[in-house]
């Protein structure tokens, strides 16, 4: 039984939010260290460089592990020069991670345009990236709420695409291995010993039969009934709209969604101050608040790091259960 080693917490891009809030999240009380350029932390921010996770600063300062940046950063508007440390930042916390010299890592937010602008990024987002930098391994984005109860789990199985794209994405190979994924990922870093998974179909009323679309009695309802056979707790096709209501959530850990908003839409108006990103099927625990940059409001002081510091706690317990050290 371990304590695990301190969770990374990468910048994100510098003039978002992110580094306001990382002064911000020292009040989630588990210990993590900052990855990025001490430049992009508010002004009177306090903090100190360290060498490695872990390393001891005074109560209340912000350990820093050093990253420069090619640019400072001026809130709202990202530089073009900042992206690749941008994305160098995740893939050095990353190499972290795997080291052991970290216990996880929890993302700030990044924007996917100024990196896809400034550095040619070609993954739609960290989800995509951490898969790509774990080998190639298969995840799942997962959003689960900390503030409200029964709470609220979803997986979309597509991420960012275009709606167009969906039904054509949407496969049985790729349905199935989300929800084989988001089994083991509630056994392995939620503790839940006999998940129950929710399905959601693709088309209104989960096709109604095939009066509203036929994907689910063409085969979504068919796997469906296969995984039940082989022992999943598995609900569905179930009609998305009326999946999310207290009574609903309460049948279910987990909801996989067929399509990005069909499952952040209900999180985010029911949790979106609570609200956690976590990739299930990685090597190490990676955890990241649900908001985006918010370059509206950046600078200004008044980001609330409620999500950020729920990510921080959930990829310390996640740790700490993949350490042996939490049930
Ligand atoms: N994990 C990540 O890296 C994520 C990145 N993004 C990226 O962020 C960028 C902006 O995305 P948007 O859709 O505009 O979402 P957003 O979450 O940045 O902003 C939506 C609205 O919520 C407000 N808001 C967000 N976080 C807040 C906080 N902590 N405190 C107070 N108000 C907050 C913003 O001011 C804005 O009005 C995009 O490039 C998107 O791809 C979005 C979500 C997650
Ligand atoms: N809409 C959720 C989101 O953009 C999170 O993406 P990721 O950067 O965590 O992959």
């Amino acid at each position: 039984m371990t304590e695990p080693r301190p969770i990374i917490l990468t910048c994100g891009e510098p003039a978002g939010i992110g580094p306001e809030l990382a002064p911000k999240a020292l009040a989630a009380g588990v210990p993590f260290v900052f990855l990025g350029d001490p430049r992009h932390l508010p002004e009177g921010a306090a903090w100190a460089e360290v060498s490695a996770p872990g390393e001891a600063v005074a109560p209340g300062v912000l350990p820093v592990l050093r990253h420069d940046f090619a640019a400072p950063a001026v809130p709202g508007h990202p530089d073009p020069a900042n992206a690749a440390g941008v994305i160098e930042v995740i893939a050095r916390a990353v190499d972290l991670a795997q080291s052991g010299a970290a216990g996880g890592i929890c993302t700030l937010p990044i924007n996917k345009e100024a990196l896809k602008t400034g550095a040619d990024f070609r993954f739609p987002g960290h989800t995509e990236y951490l898969a790509h930098l774990a080998g190639d391994v298969p995840v799942v984005m997962m959003l689960a709420s900390t503030g409200v109860q029964p709470p609220c789990r979803v997986v979309p199985a597509t991420i960012h695409i275009a709606l167009s794209e969906v039904p054509r994405t949407l496969t049985p190979e790729l349905l199935e291995e989300a929800l084989r994924i988001t089994d083991a990922g509630l056994r392995r870093d939620f503790g839940i010993a006999a998940p129950r998974l929710a399905l959601a179909g693709l088309n209104p009323h989960a096709g109604e039969n095939g009066v509203m679309g036929r994907e689910e009695t063409r085969w979504i309802a068919s796997l469906a009934a296969r995984l039940r056979a082989e022992g999943f707790d598995l609900a569905g096709p179930l009609p998305a709209d009326t999946m999310f209501h207290p009574a609903a959530r309460a049948r279910y850990d987990a909801a996989i969604c067929a399509y990005h908003d069909q499952a952040l839409i209900p999180i985010k108006t029911l949790d979106f101050a609570g609200g956690v990103n976590v990739t299930l099927g990685l090597p190490f625990v990676r955890t990241s608040p649900d908001h985006g940059t918010a370059f509206d409001i950046a600078g200004r002081g008044i980001a609330d790091a409620e999500s950020v510091i729920a990510a921080l706690r959930m990829a310390w317990d996640m740790a700490g259960r993949r350490a042996g050290a939490r049930a």
